[in-house]
């Protein structure tokens, strides 16, 4: 039977990846991508910028929009305080299935809670399901014509608060104008573009970085 390119993702995670150790998935993961197959991560190049995010946040709750083979996942949840939690939603559940498998090979379990479902559906449910007050950081990899909607959701179901930061994957490719052209024109946000590659090219591309201003 033919595998799929996360299921080659993941059989790359357990040939090569030490259980438990997440750089290890994360350095597998990045090294299939770059030599044998290209793959929507978000990669190392901008994947060393959403860790400084991450750092410097420090975020107690988190929501990644868009969850793929769990590689962002990884990323974030490695960097987060014991207590700390991330909710990940993704869509596809051919990439849910395979992303608990990476979560779980990097053993991050205790810290993700990935939930398989349209995001417009369960935003306005995050506060009732999960016991989310607000979220701290959400990372926006999703459809990129959801980015808009979603973060006025967001906006509108109180889940955001003064200081809360979005970080939004390929705002240039595929890029996300109308999202692009609100948050930098809103004055309720403080935007910043950080410049840098499509993952695994030297194609341009770029997360921007959106401070919620209550
Ligand atoms: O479409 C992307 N991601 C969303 C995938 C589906 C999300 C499903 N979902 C999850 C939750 N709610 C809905 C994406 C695409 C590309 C890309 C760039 C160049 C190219 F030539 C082809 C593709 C690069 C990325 O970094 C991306 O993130
Ligand atoms: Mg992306």
């Amino acid at each position: 039977t033919q595998s799929t390119r996360p299921q080659r993702i993941l059989d790359a995670v357990q040939k090569n990846a030490t259980r438990g150790d997440p750089r290890s998935v994360v350095k597998a993961i990045d090294h299939f991508c770059r030599n044998k197959e290209w793959a929507m991560n978000v990669g190392d190049e901008k994947g060393c910028i959403l860790d400084s995010v991450v750092s410097e946040v420090n975020p107690a709750t988190v929501l990644e929009l868009g969850t793929y083979c769990g590689y962002s996942t990884v990323r974030i949840a490695s960097l987060l305080p014991p207590h700390a939690k991330l909710i990940t939603l993704e869509f596809n559940p051919d990439f849910a299935a395979i992303a608990r498998q990476v979560i779980a090979w990097a053993g991050l379990e205790d810290k993700v809670q990935l939930v398989e479902g349209a995001s417009g559906d369960w935003i306005p449910k995050m506060k009732e399901q999960f016991g989310v007050k607000t979220f701290d950081l959400v990372f926006l990899d999703h459809w990129k014509n959801s980015y808009l909607p979603d973060t006025k959701l967001m906006e509108e179901c109180s889940l955001l608060r003064k200081g809360s930061v979005l970080l939004a994957d390929n705002v240039i490719c595929p890029g996300a104008p109308d999202y692009l052209e609100f948050v930098r024109s809103s004055p309720r946000y403080k935007s910043q573009y950080f410049k840098s590659h499509l993952e695994y090219t030297k194609v341009e591309d770029g997360l921007e970085k959106s401070v919620f201003l209550g």
